[in-house]
């Protein structure tokens, strides 16, 4: 479905003065800048999850087989990772963009990813697609990690636009005692995510279950509070992705892309 999302028709339109592009043209021209901006012939790439990735595979398949690149790719999860697969038979690069993981590739050049939203620290909330946990692990084995997202994800602070709420993977029988320990320590409400096309709960890549942290308040000190929920026995990982990030591109409604580094503290 996401590939396909891909190849949808990039549309925009004029109104009195502008051109507005649409989001999924603010996904292509954000993940088109990172890839071109940051992937070298021979890197080793962490590949993120969602629907601003696709765009980036795309790029990056369509470069190795334009610029007779050779890279490795190490995916973030299984949608990644058949994203990674589809790219490399579409644009005939078999040889050339190679499909790897940890165990041989420990080290990572530079990771790509999603993001839920960002705030003005560079701070993340990711996990909006369940894959939270390989993202984290990856992103923290790379020397550079680059943020790829539309206008919508671009804020102040965490949960100013994004209402879905911070995830937090925890082991399936240990959901209730973490929910109420973070409702009581924290305040706001945690939701066991539930699966839409499956009876019962969304199950992770690594056979867990997702709490989704909402109505928490705001301008929190997350490093502080990052650390204390994953002291919490039961708890895998949280979507807080605290001064992981690298840069940020975010393609905006008139077509340009944002850049936003965590040097700069650069607030809206
Ligand atoms: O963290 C993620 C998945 O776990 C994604 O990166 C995040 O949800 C953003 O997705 P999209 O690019 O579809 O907006």
């Amino acid at each position: 479905m996401l590939l396909r999302k891909a190849s949808l028709q990039i549309s925009s339109f004029v109104s009195k003065n502008c051109t507005i592009m649409s989001v999924e043209t603010a996904k292509k021209i954000a993940a088109y800048k990172a890839v071109d901006t940051y992937v070298k012939n021979r890197h080793v790439i962490g590949i993120g999850s969602g629907s601003t990735v696709v765009y980036a595979v795309e790029r990056l398949a369509e470069r190795v087989q334009n610029e007779n690149l050779n890279i490795i790719c190490i995916p973030t999860s299984f949608q990644a990772k058949q994203l990674i697969v589809a790219n490399k038979s579409r644009f005939q690069v078999e040889n050339e963009m190679h499909l790897s993981d940890l165990e041989n590739h420990p080290e990572i050049d530079v990771c790509i990813d999603g993001a839920d939203e960002v705030d003005c620290h560079l701070n993340l909330i990711k996990g909006g697609g369940g894959c939270l946990l390989q993202e984290k692990i990856i992103a923290s084995c790379s020397k550079q990690f680059i943020v790829i997202a539309d206008y919508r994800k671009n804020s102040s602070y965490l949960g100013e636009q994004y209402k879905n709420g911070i995830p937090i993977e925890v082991i399936p029988m240990a959901f209730v005692p973490i929910k109420n320990r973070i409702e009581k320590r924290f305040g706001g409400k945690l939701e066991l995510r539930m699966a839409i096309a499956k009876a019962g709960p969304v199950v992770t890549d690594n056979g867990n279950f997702i709490l989704d942290w909402i109505n928490f308040k705001h301008n929190l000190k997350w490093e502080d509070i990052n650390r204390e929920i994953k002291m919490i026995p039961g708890v895998v990982e949280t979507g807080l992705f605290i001064k992981m990030a690298t840069k940020a591109y975010f393609g905006m409604q008139d077509g340009s892309v944002k850049e936003q580094d965590p040097t700069l503290n650069n607030s809206n």
